[in-house]
């Protein structure tokens, strides 16, 4: 049998670095800022606009396929993985860089089947660089194969996390409580690019060893899954336990001794699962 979701991959390629212009040229213009969850949980008509592209594209080509996208289940469309052909789309992760110009922005576009990631492609627009990944086939930044780093000692080791949009101090202790820890170790670095697709990429080309964050959603981590497995990487639960898409919490890393050390020190919160029964999020725009 030949490569039977080659066209997808292709499409999702074209239809990400079409995405990426769209977001390139909307930053040049003023952006109107919306809030979803909280009052920091930005969305843009940007953010919109670009899934609606993604989506359209891909469902005149594949009028079969499932679709899972950040801004569909904000409008309460059902997030549930089943066994059928299946894309997860954010059309902008990292919205709060975007609307302050903060220069790490991402699409990020998967396709599973059977429950199983396919591929992954992750176009950071601002820097231009593809980041992508096929299930065998390797991971790829533009034309280069990319590998994680083979540092094993924690102590060399720079780690990614990120704050989230849920601000409830009791998270926010334990989120800080967790960075302080690691930082203790001590590692060389704490960093965090503001969007959880950039930072798998960024663990899968070896910039850094990992990136680990509760309450993120399967839009944001699905393409960037594929490639991190891809690059050589480990993909893990916050509790040591197999990774799970809906779960809202995960740890990447270079290898398993990185990835376990880190775990050791994370504090876990209580994240709803995204495929938990549905809930509409009120979109607030200031007049
Ligand atoms: O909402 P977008 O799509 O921009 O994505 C999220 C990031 O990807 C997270 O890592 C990050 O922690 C935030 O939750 C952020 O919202
Ligand atoms: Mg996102």
């Amino acid at each position: 049998m030949g490569d039977p979701w080659l066209s997808a991959y292709d499409a999702a390629l074209r239809v990400a670095r079409k995405a990426g212009a769209v977001i390139r040229d909307a930053g040049e213009k003023e952006i109107k800022v919306c809030t979803k969850s909280s009052t920091v949980d930005l969305v843009t008509k940007t953010d919109e606009r670009v899934e609606k592209i993604i989506i359209g594209a891909l469902r005149e080509q594949f009028p079969d396929h499932c679709f899972i996208g950040e801004e569909s289940v904000a409008k309460g469309e059902p997030c549930n993985l089943t066994d059928k052909p299946t894309w997860i789309i954010d059309p902008v992760d990292g919205t709060t860089n975007f609307v302050h110009g903060f220069p790490f922005v991402a699409v990020s576009i998967a396709f599973a089947v059977n429950k199983e990631l396919e591929f992954g492609v992750v176009y950071s627009c601002l820097e231009n660089k593809m980041y992508r990944g096929r299930n065998g086939k390797g991971a790829f930044c533009d034309d280069e194969k990319i590998e994680v780093s083979d540092v094993k000692d924690i102590h060399k080791s720079i780690i990614i996390s990120e704050h989230g949009t849920d601000r409830s101090c009791e998270k926010v202790e334990k989120i800080f409580s967790t960075m302080k820890k690691i930082l203790c170790i001590p590692v060389h670095g704490l960093r965090g690019s503001g969007t959880a697709a950039t930072n798998m990429c960024l663990v899968a080309c070896g910039a850094v060893e990992a990136f680990f964050e509760i309450g993120i959603h399967c839009w944001d981590i699905a393409a960037g899954a594929v490639i991190v497995k891809e690059a050589g990487g480990v993909l893990l639960d916050v509790n040591g336990g197999p990774f799970d898409l809906m779960s809202r919490r995960m740890v990447s890393a270079n290898n398993m001794v990185i990835a376990e050390r880190i775990i050791k020190e994370i504090e876990i919160f209580p994240a709803d699962r995204d495929d938990a029964p549905i809930k509409k999020i009120t979109k607030f725009c200031k007049k």
